[in-house]
């Protein structure tokens, strides 16, 4: 049974704008996978489809995650929000309540397993408060607990969102652009974490990524996208710069740049100007045995 099956997936908005067009894809239970694909080639349409957050065009098409479908033929199933449980769902941006301790925000992916008076008080047993310290230690911030979560950086708020599906117990994290506005030291970390919610605790992780040599680094398989059509869907190792080239003509450019934001794990989200590509720490490497 594949984690996420899509079966022809189209989607058009209502200004007849095409984001998505006959996808088909299978990811089986434990992958770690990158979607790529430039500016408004579909990422975060298809990763809100999967999630459920938004129904397809009204014509033959599937959504199935771990074997049960979430929308079909543009309509949601009625049990949308059981099956969205398994689902860690990580934005660029707003993962977290700010004015909530970093516990509390991490202790919400426990709210649904809990009773409705306890959803009503806000009170989580010890055993949830537990685990919420574990999830928190476990991606490395549990000194930081007890703070407002706006007080972490863009860094530490994607490691408290990870936390937060584990206690979840998602089995599955669609993570969209989890890195675009981090410096490369926190995404490196931010990565790091995601590997290792995939490997220890046999996740599933489908990420949107904007840099080609994070994908490459990260995660054995790519799925790349152009104007909401897979393009490419194989090994990460394979995506030499003219196999970009020939995907993508002048716009594969835009995947090996570095995003003009960033924030440090020491403080907070600040805009740096864009630096030139070839300064970029996000320049495009390739092994030379990954060429073609
Ligand atoms: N609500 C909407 N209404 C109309 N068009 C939309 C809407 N949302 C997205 N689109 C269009 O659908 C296409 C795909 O958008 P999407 O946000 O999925 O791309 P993306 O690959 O995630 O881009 P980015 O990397 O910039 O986030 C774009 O052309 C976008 O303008």
């Amino acid at each position: 049974m594949e984690a996420i099956l899509i079966e022809r997936l189209s989607k058009t908005f209502s200004n007849g704008r095409k984001a998505l067009d006959e996808i088909g894809l299978r990811i089986e239970p434990g992958e770690m996978v990158a979607l790529i694909g430039a500016s408004g080639s579909g990422k975060s349409t298809l990763l809100r489809h999967i999630a459920g957050f938004a129904v397809s065009d009204a014509q033959p098409s599937r959504i199935s995650i771990l074997g049960r479908p979430i929308q079909h033929d543009g309509k949601l199933v009625r049990e949308v929000r059981s099956i969205r449980r398994d689902i860690g769902f990580v934005f660029q941006q707003f993962n977290l309540v700010n004015r909530l301790s970093v516990q509390t925000n991490v202790l919400i992916g426990a709210l649904a397993r809990l009773p409705f008076w306890r959803r009503l008080t806000g009170t989580f047993p010890r055993s949830e408060r537990a685990l919420a310290m574990t999830a928190l230690a476990e991606v490395g911030i549990s000194g930081h607990a007890t703070e407002r979560a706006a007080n972490l950086s863009g860094g530490q708020q994607q490691r408290a969102a990870l936390a937060r599906a584990l206690v979840q117990r998602a089995r599955i994290i669609l993570a969209d652009e989890p890195i675009a506005s981090l410096d490369p030291e926190s995404s490196r970390r931010v990565m790091e974490m995601l590997r290792a919610l995939n490997i220890n605790h046999q996740l599933t992780v489908l990420v949107s990524l904007h840099q080609v040599d994070i994908a490459m680094q990260f995660c054995p398989r790519t799925i790349a996208l152009r104007q909401g059509k897979v393009v490419y869907d194989g090994p990460s190792a394979a995506l030499s710069p003219a196999l970009l080239q020939k995907l993508y003509g002048d716009a594969a450019r835009e995947l090996f740049e570095e995003p003009a934001a960033a924030a440090t794990d020491e403080g907070r989200a600040v805009t740096t100007p864009s630096a030139p590509a070839t300064a970029s720490p996000y320049a495009f490497a390739l092994d030379p045995a990954h060429s073609t």
